[in-house]
């Protein structure tokens, strides 16, 4: 009995031996000019247990206040750098952008998108490809003036959906999303689909299913790749490599489809454009980078990041209508005066209705649709204010600390339209709202996501008036963040405007 009570005793105090000995070997590995970082850092999990389950914009807050615009966490083994502030960021992304402007590699953009497309790479082919990208963006968007006719029909589809609701309580999700969704589908495909298309929304659950398990598993994955061969995928690998799988081949169909009524020098969209440059590059001789693989990825990276951060913004505004009526009801005015009942808003009154505009930059200060943008990491060994960042470290971009700054935003936690105002009522941006982030990464769709915004929601608020559901309390304005910072779900009332 006291043998092996002596027994387990032995075995306990020679684990916590070997515990006390790495965190003590870790905290002496870690070279100290890296910036700080909350300890302890455990073996294999760094930080990650004190940052599970728990508000990750909030825990920044926190780290900032503790050590400054610079700070930094441990991911598993790896490092990670969270920079704040919009002058550090600045520093960062415009002043060193040739530095900071990659993307990190893991196991997850490797494994699942073969190195292609245009948010996970970097260097040369990301530069020529997001150049190509902009191009094509500013000759088929909002370089047209079929663009805007475009965006308005989604707008009316999008009124007829709320319409059949009849001002009872429903969710707005799926029919927001999938309007944003056919905007950037012609762009590439060059076509809209049925909302009852099977097939579209097949595409459309597969995509948002991908994406809600990658952002769920993304962190473990990352950190530990080696559960992959556990038994039950408990990464859900294989489930999101079989969606993957959907997806591209649903990319395949459309491009075989457009090779087959291709005709150069009329090209009609995205893709149209692909086949012409991949073509000029093969007879050039070049070794080209415009293969089938890139332009799959690239379709898929222009759909997630072009759909859903547009389409949540859409939702917030909807959502902050219902605590602040009174907000909801200026915008309708302005849209009263300026537009009137008799025809739909159009690009051409935009700089008419300021106040709208102002809400426009308020949802998009409070609710960014990438609050810490897309992980950004070094492309060599760089010494950082002081601090020394080796190459390849991932770099989060606090876009939040920046947009909540009370120094650039005065009372920030404050829906305040007004704030872009002046005396006479002109529209002033600070150069400190920067929810699309700045530098050579930033959003590329920038522009199109503006006109997308305006236009919905200048069609939507001249048809309803948004009201929560009777006799229960507001829904929550804290949001979700997984890949994009999106709101709970929600009920709402769309009354039609008599
Ligand atoms: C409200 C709407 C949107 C917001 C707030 C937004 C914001 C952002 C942010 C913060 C980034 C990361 C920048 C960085 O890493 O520093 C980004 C990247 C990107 N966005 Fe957007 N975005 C929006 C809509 C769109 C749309 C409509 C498209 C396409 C049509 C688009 C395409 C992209 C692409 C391709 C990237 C990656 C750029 C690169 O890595 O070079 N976004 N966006």
């Amino acid at each position: 009995m006291l043998g092996e009570l002596l027994h387990n005793v032995n075995i306990i105090t020679a684990l916590v031996f070997i515990l006390v000995f790495m965190l003590v070997y870790h905290g002496t590995r870690v070279p100290s000019y890296i910036p700080p970082y909350p300890k302890p850092v455990l073996p294999m999990f760094g930080n990650l247990l004190y940052l599970a389950n728990r508000d990750i914009l909030l825990c920044f807050r926190k780290l900032r206040a503790q050590y400054g615009n610079i700070f930094s966490f441990y991911m598993g083994s790896q490092l990670v750098v969270v920079l704040n502030g919009y002058i550090t960021i600045k520093e960062a992304l415009v002043k060193y952008g040739r530095v900071f402007s990659d993307r990190p590699i893991n196991f997850l953009t490797e494994e699942l998108f073969q190195g292609s497309g245009l948010v996970f790479t970097s260097g040369e082919k990301w530069k020529e490809h997001r150049r190509f990208v902009m191009n094509a963006l500013q000759e088929l968007g909002f370089g047209r003036s079929s663009f805007e006719e475009n965006i308005i029909q989604e707008a009316e589809e999008l009124v007829n959906i709320f319409d059949e609701q009849n001002g009872q309580p429903f969710q707005i999700k799926g029919g927001v999303n999938t309007c944003v969704a056919n905007v950037v589908a012609q762009i590439i495909f060059g076509q809209r689909f049925k909302h009852t298309d099977p097939h579209f929304r097949e595409f459309l659950s597969i995509l948002e299913h991908a994406t809600k398990t990658m952002s769920n598993t993304s962190v473990a994955v990352n950190c530990f790749p080696f559960l992959q061969y556990f038994p039950g995928d408990p990464l859900k690998m294989k489930l999101i490599k079989e969606h993957v799988k959907k997806v591209v081949q649903w990319y395949k169909d459309m491009h075989q489809e457009h090779k087959s009524t291709y005709k150069e020098g009329a090209e009609r969209d995205f893709i149209d454009l692909y086949i012409t440059e991949a073509r000029r590059q093969g007879q050039n001789g070049q070794l080209s980078t415009f293969t089938d693989t890139q332009l799959y990825f690239s379709i898929g990276d222009l759909i997630s990041a072009g759909s859903d951060t547009t389409a949540n913004t859409i939702q917030w505004t909807l959502l902050y209508f219902l605590h602040f009526p009174e907000i909801q009801r200026k915008c309708f005015q302005e849209i009263e005066q300026v537009v009137g009942r008799e025809r739909l808003p159009n690009l051409q009154d935009k700089e008419h209705l300021p106040y709208l505009e102002a809400t426009i930059l308020e949802v998009l200060r409070l609710c960014p649709a990438a609050p810490l943008a897309l992980p950004h990491s070094l492309s060599e060994d760089f010494i950082f204010r002081g601090y020394r960042i080796s190459k390849g470290t991932t770099v989060l971009i606090n876009l939040e600390s920046v947009l909540r700054d009370p120094s650039s935003f005065k009372d920030p936690e404050r829906f305040f339209p007004e704030r872009y105002l002046d005396a006479d009522g002109h529209l002033i941006k600070p150069k400190e709202h920067i929810p699309f982030s700045i530098g050579r990464r930033m959003c590329l769709g920038e522009n199109v996501a503006r006109m997308e915004l305006f236009l919905f929601l200048a069609v939507l608020i001249q048809s309803f008036e948004f009201h929560p559901v009777q006799g229960e309390s507001l829904p929550e304005l804290n949001g979700i963040l997984g890949i994009t910072y999106s709101p709970k779900s929600f009920l709402i009332r769309a009354m039609r405007r008599k």
